[in-house]
């Protein structure tokens, strides 16, 4: 097995399967199994569950957003009250992105080389500027295990020469967040760009290796691209990517992209699917998900799925989920995001047990063939 660390973070590469890898990644509040799949916690809150729930559901590391929490509750008052892992009761990995991605989804946004400036609507037009520096300064302050580069993530689709320019603004960005991180007990991961275009993916991938860093995600995927792209750019990104770190693919996904960006050698995850669409109703099965609160399911006496365990399975059925749904119950939102994140997680579990018994490839056809069949 090898093992690799760069500063407050190590990878040990535990075996392979193909260009499946089983790893795992220890930072200072704790290890990570990889395959990982990490909810997104955008205000430093998994929306709809308490952190013992998230626990439950298996979950070694969650995510926050450093847009929304420079906006409330402030980075220093986070501080001030211990950092992310005390103000939220959380006391495992916390991994937060730097508002790139949150700001370039955002309207009204205006980028040059010293940052992006946006208008921040509720509070009259603020206008608020984050910066490669800012950026750092907030997630320092915050004191997740591992903190994002500042990155400029384009829109898809995207002209060649605006994909290029971002490609080489993000490493120029890079820079100066590797400047201005210091905090030792913090990891920073660079993220590899290019839009669409093989070339600027291979490019951006090699450049950002240049920079020596704990971990490297993918960027610039899942913004509307489709399946099929997206992993066409994983295959040209992966290759020029370091073996013995660790890498995150940004904002997947759905279970069958995860399934197959594990197959290209991914090893996180991140992802707001499980935890919205709970919200609006849709629970996540073994054969594919589906809408709980169709009228089909007003009396079914089934839980969501019967292969699941969590509590969610063990005492409720879709009956009493859709009427819970359907009534814009509080209750309903937390048991179907605890169903839905058990669930993922679950997925993980069998994904990294499969790699270990060097079956991956046998799970990957036989859960997609099941999953994606069309007579759900
Ligand atoms: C959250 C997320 C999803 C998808 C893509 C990205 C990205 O390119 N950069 C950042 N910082 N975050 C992203």
């Amino acid at each position: 097995m090898a093992s690799t660390t760069t500063g407050p973070l190590s990878f040990d590469l535990k075996g392979t399967d193909g260009r499946a890898r089983r790893g795992r990644v220890t930072v200072p509040h704790g290890v990570i199994q990889t395959p990982a799949f990490m909810p997104v916690g955008t205000r430093a809150t998994v929306k709809g569950l308490m952190p013992r729930d998230l626990k439950a559901t298996g979950s070694e590391i969650c995510l926050a957003n450093t847009y929304h929490m420079d906006i409330s509750p402030g980075p220093k008052i986070v501080k001030k009250m211990g950092g992310l892992h005390e103000f939220m009761g959380w006391d495992k990995p916390i991994l937060t992105d730097s508002g790139g991605y949150q700001v370039f989804s955002l309207p009204k946004t205006q980028l040059d080389e010293e940052g992006v400036t946006f208008r921040f609507e509720k509070k009259g037009g603020k206008k608020v500027k984050l910066t490669p520096e800012r950026s750092m300064q907030i997630q320092q302050d915050l004191g997740a295990d591992i903190a994002m580069a500042f990155d400029v993530c384009v829109p898809y689709p995207c002209d060649y020469k605006n994909a290029q320019d971002a490609v080489y603004r993000t490493i120029r960005w890079l820079e100066r967040c590797k400047e201005a991180h210091t905090r030792p007990d913090q990891a920073l991961f660079g993220i590899v760009q290019g839009s669409s275009y093989a070339d600027l993916r291979g490019l951006s991938a090699q450049l950002t290796m240049g920079i020596d860093l704990p971990g490297y995600a993918i960027g610039g995927l899942s913004v509307g691209e489709g399946h099929s792209i997206m992993m066409a750019m994983i295959d040209c990104t992966e290759p020029s990517m370091v073996k013995e770190k660790p890498r995150y693919l940004m904002g997947v996904g759905y279970p069958e992209d995860i399934v197959e960006a594990v197959a290209r050698g991914v090893d996180m995850f991140d992802c707001v699917i499980p935890t919205r669409y709970a919200r609006s109703g849709v629970a996540f099965a073994r054969h594919g998900r589906f809408r709980v609160s169709n009228a089909r399911y007003k009396t079914d006496k089934y839980p969501l799925d019967t292969n699941c365990s969590c509590y969610t399975c063990k005492n409720f059925t879709r009956a009493y989920l859709n009427h819970l749904i359907n009534t814009n119950e509080i209750l309903g939102s937390a048991l179907m995001t605890l169903h839905n994140v058990t669930f993922y997680q679950d997925l993980m579990r069998t994904i990294r047990t499969a790699i270990e018994e060097k079956n991956f490839e046998k799970f990957r056809v036989s859960f997609l063939q099941e999953y994606l069949a069309e007579d759900k």
